[in-house]
């Protein structure tokens, strides 16, 4: 017997609200459980908060870079407590701001602590059982912390207490080379911190090859990059990491910092959860097992966002509530999720932003493609920027002309990406985008001048 039915309850308040919240304004009982600060990983410790630091680290990356365009600022001072004070005062207030909606909500119930399953569809939090009809789980996922010999006796940072820092290090080791590390090292890195890099492998690996290679190249202003590095051990005495790496070709060298960020990946939040008693099963990673319906193996049980793995996104999680809360309440059908042209960006210096498939990934499959090309530079806002590195790549299918990728590094890239993620969202061809009218002479232009190469390829 549980203490309370609902018709729907939800674990976890990142993208689980994207359910709980418009499940109760259809009429229905809903319960969203929350165990830390409302709101989850992106509004608390992600998206929100890293994107506020990392503008002010664009801002000072302009001022530094200022004599490229003749102007001559009397440099500039960092006052980073009040920076980082004032970011985490703006996400605590926006968080604190959930909950008087909640109070207003009589359909919707909050109870805050850690769910774990007691039964099918049922979970006790802090003593009181609850069960429902339907249960969606999104309870995100976790820094993974790797296995480094003395990692556990020294006091590192994750993206999560680095993001809340309010003394600038002098020295960083950054430990990783995927979206945290390329992200957060530049923000250090532009407000005065020397950072070094140790990459298992090479820095974006999922990045289109050419798209890495530039960034590579051109992150090195950020970063001292070892790649194709491995870490031997690390110490912590007097406030200074020592760590020994093993470096490209064997060569061992000792690295040093006063700080330590690890961001190595995440690890799904399914173990908190008692999921046997409720026979969801998780993959042999840790992830919940879903199938295109987002189903567990549990009848009645959903699972959604980063602890099924799908994709790691906040657009992403967003999309998937939207598509259970169609599904399976507001309009109930049996339809496979559809998630069109997911697109990702990666929010350093410079920017990198993606949608579609990578050439790496068209020449392992064999695809008769065309590539049409165009650096920024070639472009008159290009120009105007003295962009160095940017560039635009469309990837296009030669039988059909469909654009099956597209990938670009550069200012603004995640925006200028957004209209080939529309095109490709609709099916679009090339032949849309050439017919489009650009405004001239404005950065999309460099999509239009990649596309028209493709055109050149394509009549060659
Ligand atoms: C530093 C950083 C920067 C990022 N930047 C971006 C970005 O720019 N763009 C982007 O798209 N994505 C970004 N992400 C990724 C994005 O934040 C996540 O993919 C997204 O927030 C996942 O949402 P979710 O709903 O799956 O989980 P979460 O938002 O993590 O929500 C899960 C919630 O469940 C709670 N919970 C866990 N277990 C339980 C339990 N047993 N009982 C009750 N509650 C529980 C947790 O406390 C948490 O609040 C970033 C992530 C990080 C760490
Ligand atoms: N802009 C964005 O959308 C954004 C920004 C930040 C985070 N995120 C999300 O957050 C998640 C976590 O980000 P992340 O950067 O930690 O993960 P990631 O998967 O992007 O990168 C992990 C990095 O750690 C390295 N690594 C893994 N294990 C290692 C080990 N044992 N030793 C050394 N290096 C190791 C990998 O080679 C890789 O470079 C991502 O899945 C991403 O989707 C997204």
């Amino acid at each position: 017997m549980s203490d309370q039915h609902y018709d729907v309850l939800v674990i976890g308040s990142g993208g689980g609200t994207k359910i709980s919240t418009p499940a109760s304004h259809l009429g229905l009982k809903a319960a969203i459980v929350e165990k830390d600060r409302l709101g989850g990983t992106c509004l608390n410790r992600g998206c929100i908060p890293s994107k506020m630091l990392i503008h002010a680290a664009e801002v000072a990356e302009t001022i530094s870079t200022a004599s490229r365009y003749n102007l001559r600022p009397k440099g500039f001072e960092v006052d980073f407590e009040a920076l980082v004070q004032r970011v985490s005062q703006t996400i605590d207030d926006e968080s604190d701001s959930i909950l008087p909606g909640y109070r207003k909500n009589e359909n919707l119930h909050y109870y805050h602590g850690e769910a774990r399953f007691v039964g099918d569809r049922t979970v006790s939090v802090r003593g009181k059982t609850l069960s429902a009809d339907k249960v969606y789980i999104a309870t995100g996922s976790r820094p993974r912390i790797p296995h480094i010999p003395g990692l556990d006796k020294v006091p590192f940072l994750t993206s999560t207490e680095a993001l809340r820092l309010e003394k600038q290090p002098k020295k960083m080791i950054v430990v990783g080379g995927g979206y945290i590390a390329t992200e957060l090292a530049y923000y250090f890195s532009a407000l005065g911190t020397d950072i070094s890099m140790v990459v298992r492998s090479v820095l974006l690996r999922p990045e289109d090859a050419q798209v890495r290679a530039a960034f590579h190249k051109a992150f090195q202003r950020h970063a001292k990059v070892y790649h194709e590095a491995t870490v031997d051990w690390v110490t912590f005495e007097n406030g200074v990491y020592k760590m020994a790496i093993c470096g490209e070709g064997g060569l061992k060298m000792e690295l040093e910092g006063d700080a330590l960020l690890i961001a190595t990946g995440v690890v799904p939040n399914s173990d908190n959860l008692n999921l046997a008693a409720a026979g969801v099963e998780t993959r042999p990673d840790g992830f919940i097992r879903v199938d295109d319906r987002l189903r567990t193996t549990a009848e009645g049980v959903w699972a959604l966002g980063d602890v099924a793995g799908n994709f790691m996104f906040r657009h992403s999680v967003n999309l998937e509530g939207e598509y259970l809360f169609r599904t399976t309440i507001a309009e109930p059908c049996d339809e496979a999720i559809d998630y069109g042209a997911m697109p990702h960006a990666v929010f350093s210096s410079p920017q990198v932003a993606g949608v579609g498939e990578t050439e790496d990934q068209l020449q392992a499959r064999g695809a008769d493609y065309v590539v049409g090309f165009r650096n920024y530079a070639a472009s008159a806002m290009g120009m105007a920027l003295r962009s160095e590195e940017g560039f635009v790549k469309i990837l296009v299918n030669r039988a059909d002309r469909k654009i099956l990728g597209c990938h670009i590094i550069g200012h603004e890239a995640s925006v200028l990406v957004h209209q080939v993620i529309t095109l490709m969202q609709m099916k679009g061809t090339l032949d849309d985008l050439l017919a489009t009218t650009f405004i001239h002479p404005a950065l999309n232009e460099i999509v239009r001048n990649a596309a028209r190469d493709a055109r050149a390829k394509l009549q060659a």
